[in-house]
């Protein structure tokens, strides 16, 4: 049965994600209205297999620790389980062979990814008392390889952001998809949209930018609120010496147009695979702003 593969950022939140999706599905299966075969859910993880923030330091050791991850699946995956991994799985060609064990067993697989700006996960690792060390936080970062739903491998593909407080984990599309084998979730790359892949961005690029240069003459102008195109948010600026700050979750300096194209590039990049519905693309970006500032 399923192979459930997490994805994202170290300490972006998986771990948490997966224990809050196999208390979903232990309840599901339990439950009165499950009539499918008797099933097991089961997790592998990090922690599960004895494997340290330490192994990733050097590649000899982080090699044992994905021999070590792919030997639990190859030994757990039968008709009988569903298994969640529960891992960093930031190396396309290590989620390909994951995909791989799925298909030579036939059984269904998709991909979670617990999707976070940098900042928010390198804040939260600095808070851990059992994190990353700050190198190794970095170098995973750098190297890791987001999932693309385009790709057979990490398809079907279910994005959470992490750093958006309303968001739940998709757990009836996941099961819709992977139980019960019914068509996939609307986020995927086959959802019914007359918007087009390239539409699509085309419209998040142009109103994020727009928003952006809203922001920024407001700024010289000197108008203290700016009214995002979307009717229900705005964004205040507070007048404060020579400069205008934000006033929402503002760190207390101007915000430059460097850090709001770094903030657009993140929003593009995490959202690209998303699909957000285009009428509420500017509010996000709203809210992405004001949580990042
Ligand atoms: N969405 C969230 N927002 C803020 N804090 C979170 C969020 N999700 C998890 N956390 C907290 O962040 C810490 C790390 O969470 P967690 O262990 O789930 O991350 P992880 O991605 O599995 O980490 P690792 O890369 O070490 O496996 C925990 O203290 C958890 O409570």
């Amino acid at each position: 049965m399923p192979l459930i593969l997490f994805t994202g950022y170290p300490s972006s939140g998986k771990t948490t994600r997966a224990i809050e999706l196999k208390d979903w599905l232990t309840k599901k299966i339990d439950s009165p209205g499950y009539s499918g075969p008797p099933l097991q859910v089961l997790l592998v993880s990090d922690s599960s297999q004895g494997i340290s923030k330490t192994s990733y330091e050097a590649s000899v050791e982080e090699k044992k620790a994905r021999s070590s991850i792919m030997s639990a699946v190859e030994r757990q995956t039968s008709k009988n389980s569903i298994v969640i991994v529960d891992s960093l799985n930031y190396i396309k060609g290590f989620r390909y062979q994951l995909y791989c064990v799925a298909r030579s067993l036939g059984t269904p697989h998709c991909v979670i990814y617990t999707a976070a700006p940098i900042e928010f996960a390198r804040n939260i690792n600095s808070k851990r008392p059992d994190g990353y060390p700050s190198e190794i936080f970095e170098n995973l970062v750098s190297r890791y390889e987001e999932p693309n739903s385009s790709s057979r491998w990490d398809s079907p593909l279910f994005t959470i952001l992490q750093h958006s407080p309303d968001e739940t984990i998709p757990f009836d599309q996941i099961w819709e998809t992977i139980v019960e084998k019914k068509a996939p979730p609307p986020n995927l790359a086959t959802a019914i949209d007359p918007v087009t892949e390239s539409n699509f961005l085309y419209i998040m690029e142009k109103s994020t930018k727009e928003i952006i240069q809203k922001i920024m003459d407001s700024q010289n102008l000197g108008i203290s609120t700016v009214d995002i195109p979307d009717g229900n948010c705005k964004i205040c600026l507070l007048f404060f010496s020579r400069f205008f700050l934000l006033y929402v979750n503002l760190p207390g300096r101007p915000v430059t147009l460097i850090e709001l194209r770094r903030l657009r590039k993140q929003f593009i990049s995490i959202n690209r695979i998303h699909k957000l519905n285009i009428n509420s693309i500017s509010r996000l970006f709203a809210e992405y702003l004001n949580s990042n500032f």
